[in-house]
């Protein structure tokens, strides 16, 4: 499962974009019982039992399918940071639901649509869990159905490099933060830039930076992580197209590559490790073009 970035700055609840950093997760039905297993990220904190994300979402899908298995081994490898706005809780949602499809002995091809409407329904905003299953940059909306979405091409000369924080924050409080109502003049602001990301992420990235301004959610949510914001003023400033990733604290900077650049060491992602405090963790990582990807593993054979 790939973390995802949203928002992309204007696109709120809307955009989002599939990154090469993964959460691991294996499923098989047993006899009884539910066993977990986690390592990486979140090992020795995350619950061990019905409580777990991935299974409530496995749960969630299971009584959607009408289907109870008698038992279930879940065994998650995570690397996505969690509390980051890197669609850590989409990537647990998206694996639960996915597993669930994926092994339901009813199902004989999984239905993305319904995989993707249930997620967004557990999740509550349809942006990260779209890009996460779908793969690439997506937009997603919301229909009286339940949520769809679609995936737009991204320019290959697009970098995408997070930058994260030691502090955490729950996207549930950074949603607590935005206001009820919004100036029209900063909508009409918004919607202006979020059609111009479109054509920026997928024809002209030079009008990343000019595409990528908000007025509708990251300076409400500044009192709860200052140093983001500071950040992305200061790498703005700098000409880099710097955002707050998904509900934050993490930033993302969507840099452009150089016709000069050696492959794996573009000059705009040193400029912007130069530019971050001590303290952030740089990824320089690339667009994940495929999303949510399934192996199956035949019972009793084991690989290495
Ligand atoms: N891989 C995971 N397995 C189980 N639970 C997870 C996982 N990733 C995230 N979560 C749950 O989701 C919470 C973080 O979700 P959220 O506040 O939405 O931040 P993020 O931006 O990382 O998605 C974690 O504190 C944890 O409760
Ligand atoms: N559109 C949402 C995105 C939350 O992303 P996450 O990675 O922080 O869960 C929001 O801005 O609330």
């Amino acid at each position: 499962m790939p973390a995802t970035s949203a928002n992309l700055g204007p696109a709120f609840d809307c955009a989002g974009l599939a990154l090469t950093l993964h959460d691991v997760v294996e499923f098989a039905v047993a006899d009884s019982g539910l066993t977990v297993e986690v390592s990486g990220v979140g090992a020795g904190e995350l619950p061990t039992d019905e409580r777990h994300l991935v299974v409530r979402a496995f749960r969630a899908a299971c009584e959607r399918l009408g289907w109870t298995p008698p038992g279930l081994c879940v065994r998650a490898e995570n690397a996505i940071p969690q509390g980051r706005g890197m669609g850590s809780s989409a990537a647990a949602v998206v694996a639960g639901v996915v597993g669930a499809f994926e092994l339901c002995p009813d199902v004989d091809v999984r239905d993305d649509g319904a995989v993707l409407r249930l997620a967004d329904e557990l999740e509550g905003h349809p942006d990260n869990v779209a890009a996460c299953l779908l793969g690439g940059a997506t937009l997603s909306w919301t229909t009286p159905e339940g949520a769809r979405a679609d995936r737009l091409p991204v320019s290959e000369d697009v970098v995408p490099v997070v930058l994260v924080p030691e502090a955490t924050l729950s996207t549930h409080t950074a949603r607590t933060l935005l206001p009820d109502l919004v100036p029209h003049a900063d909508a009409a602001f918004n919607a202006a830039r979020a059609a111009l990301l479109v054509h920026a992420l997928t024809a002209e990235p030079a009008m990343l930076l000019e595409a990528t301004d908000d007025r509708l959610h990251q300076r409400q949510r500044a009192a709860a992580m200052p140093d983001t914001i500071a950040l992305v003023d200061r790498l703005r400033t700098a000409g880099h197209a710097a955002v707050v990733s998904g509900a934050g604290p993490s930033v993302l900077v969507l840099a452009r590559r150089h016709p000069d650049d050696v492959p794996g060491d573009a000059a705009a992602v040193r400029e912007v490790s130069g530019i971050t405090p001590d303290g952030w963790r740089v990824y320089p990582l690339e667009v994940d073009h495929g999303g949510a990807r399934v192996v199956r593993v035949t019972p009793g054979v084991s690989s290495s």
